[in-house]
């Protein structure tokens, strides 16, 4: 029996009741995994042999122990709609489905008087949605999210990359603000660079607006989720909270897709009533690292996407100019839905191409199209490589375009130097994990581009901080580079939110780890010019490998991908999806 094992037993047998002790192992272990419940009554028996749980005891169990209720009472564990929840994340589930509840039933009392005033704002959707902006496809879906967006308290905007979400939420802003020039804005993303990247999208978006949208474009700024709630190392709880709400007229967070259960109930706890929440991510892309996969099921509950109703269409249609083209009438299946109308997905990609290289194969990705994938192989493609052989050339060819921040005199150019590109692993350990990779990187340098790696904080490190640093201003995630300053000492360089140069004493860095190659897990919020993957061999390939990891990977690159990694572990990758226990789908459907 291995360790995790035994960490998961201990766990069922604390709770003292043998009649439910094997259903409290694996709930352990599905915690463990990422996921935020499961149905006991598809248990896997034979993983329950293995460690040792010969009997399955009666499912009735579960419902006749005290440690169990359905909720309504304090007991340590939940059992409902057939899933068994630790006491904790069912409350953590509950809160984010109370809020948008909330959020809906209070918006729908303000209904028209909301429709109202948007129609002073006529003129303007038309300008903004004219000449310069493009669509494609007869039906403007960023047009639907906008819209939705203005009218709604909370709404989801849900696209790949480049879809344009932030581009969309520029359009949402300049209209919001001809509404109240004081908007109150705050703009979060799970990590520091994630939050800095939209708030400079948002700033290129708003580059043509009215002089007081750009004003306020400039001088918006990017918070992680942690910083925007008010996170401090002396308290567990966060300063916003629901007694303590944001001060803010809109919330818009992006890269929802990677916030788990607990922090996306915390941060709904601290919206208070009038405020508005944009939730901006890809439902397609990797879950959090920890519990939960709320994004994605938020945007799964609806049964269709983008389908409005007649009343709803009609209303736009009279806020729009004529001619045009509104979604088809639909049938209406989700219309009872409590999330009906408020989340959109947007389909074009306006960065890549549906027809080749990064677009077409993070498509066949995602649709696990075997024959498609395949047809990268040929590596016929300017934007995909797949190199099967490991090759020792190509690997040595990439890293050498890490010489270009090195040779970079100016630090903060460096630093936008050093993400134009990037190696991924999909693990951490062995031949191709990421401490094997970077220290290959390092001994490449070091033969080829003068890199010194002799001493931790050596000159042109390039490092990733793997945890929150309250005092240093430093969060999880975030990028920077090892250089001298002028008196000679070593520093750790940031950008900081503002764009500004940021350094401090390496040595107070609690916790961080080399970046020439990260995790893909870790690279999620990031974009770079050029990306190589590194998979590992076959066998545990299959096991490590998934669609969303996979397509995460290849979708943090711009312009051009190398894949190293068999046409098998490519394949098998694609097919097999992740899927994570909640009851977000259940409990919205009732
Ligand atoms: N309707 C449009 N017309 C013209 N260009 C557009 C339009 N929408 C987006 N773009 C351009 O496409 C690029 C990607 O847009 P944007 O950054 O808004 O997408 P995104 O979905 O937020 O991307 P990501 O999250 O991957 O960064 C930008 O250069 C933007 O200017």
């Amino acid at each position: 029996m291995s360790t995790q094992v035994n960490v998961h037993q201990v766990f069922a047998r604390y709770f003292k009741d043998p009649t439910i002790e094997p259903y409290l192992f694996e709930l352990s272990r599905m915690l463990a995994e990422g996921h935020i419940c499961y149905d006991p009554t598809l248990i896997d028996v034979e993983e329950l042999k293995q460690a040792g749980y010969d009997q399955l005891p009666d499912l009735n169990a579960l419902t006749k122990s005290p440690l169990i209720s359905d909720g309504n009472q304090h007991t340590p564990f939940v059992l409902i709609n057939n899933n068994l929840y630790m006491q904790r994340y069912y409350y953590y589930e509950s809160l984010v489905l109370e809020r948008i509840k909330e959020f809906i039933l209070e918006e729908n009392k303000t209904r028209s008087e909301r429709f109202k005033k948007i129609l002073d704002l006529k003129e303007i959707i038309a300008g903004l949605f004219g000449s310069k902006h493009m669509q494609q496809g007869p039906v403007d879906w960023q047009l639907m999210a906008a819209l939705t967006a203005v009218l709604h308290d909370f709404s989801i905007i849900t696209g790949g990359p480049g879809t344009g979400k932030t581009t969309t939420v520029a359009k949402v802003l300049a209209l919001l603000l001809h509404m109240n020039r004081a908007l109150k804005i705050a703009l979060c993303a799970p990590t520091g660079k994630a939050a800095a990247r939209m708030a400079e999208s948002l700033r290129y978006a708003g580059k043509d607006s009215a002089p007081f949208i750009k004003d306020v474009f400039e001088a918006l700024k990017p918070a992680t989720i942690h910083r925007l709630l008010g996170s401090s190392e002396h308290n567990v709880r966060f300063k916003h909270n629901r007694e303590n709400p944001l001060l803010a007229d809109i919330v818009i967070v992006d890269e929802a897709s990677m916030i788990d259960v607990a922090l996306m109930a915390k941060l709904m706890d601290a919206i208070g009533q009038g405020t508005k929440l944009i939730l901006l991510g890809d439902k397609d892309q990797l879950a959090s690292v920890e519990a939960g996969s709320l994004f994605g099921d938020l945007c799964k509950a609806l049964p269709v996407l983008n389908e409005f109703s007649n009343g709803y269409l009609d209303d736009l249609k009279s806020l729009l100019p004529e001619g045009t083209i509104l979604p088809a009438r639909g049938d209406n299946r989700g219309a009872n839905h409590l999330l009906y109308e408020h989340i959109v997905e947007l389909k074009y990609s306006h960065r890549f191409s549906d027809q080749k290289g990064i677009g077409k194969l993070s498509k066949a990705i995602l649709n696990n199209q075997p024959d498609k994938i395949a047809g990268f192989f040929d590596n016929l493609d300017e934007e995909v490589k797949i190199d099967s052989s490991y090759d020792k050339r190509l690997f040595e060819d990439f890293v050498m375009g890490y010489l270009d921040f090195i040779k970079e005199k100016d630090i903060k150019v460096a630093l936008k130097k050093i993400n134009q590109l990037r190696v991924l692993a999909a693990v951490r350990e062995t031949a191709q994990g990421v401490h094997a990779i970077n220290a290959a990187i390092e001994k490449i340098l070091k033969q080829k581009a003068g890199l010194k790696p002799y001493s931790i904080f050596y000159e042109n490190r390039p490092i990733m901080v793997t945890s929150n640093n309250h005092q240093l201003g430093l969060f999880n995630g975030d990028i920077g580079i090892i250089r001298a300053a002028e008196d000679g000492i070593m520093r750790a360089w940031f950008e900081a939110a503002d764009g500004s140069l940021k350094s401090v004493l390496p040595g107070f860095i609690n916790s961080m780890e080399t970046a020439f190659a990260m995790t893909i897990h870790k690279s999620q919020g990031s974009e770079f010019n050029q990306v190589m993957i590194l998979l590992p061999e076959k066998k545990q390939a299959e096991r490590m490998m998934t669609r969303e990891l996979l397509y995460t990977a290849v979708t943090r690159a711009k312009e051009k991908v190398i894949i190293q990694g068999s046409q098998e572990a490519i394949l098998s990758a694609a097919a097999i999806g992740i899927h994570r226990g909640s009851g977000v789908i259940k409990r919205l459907c009732k």
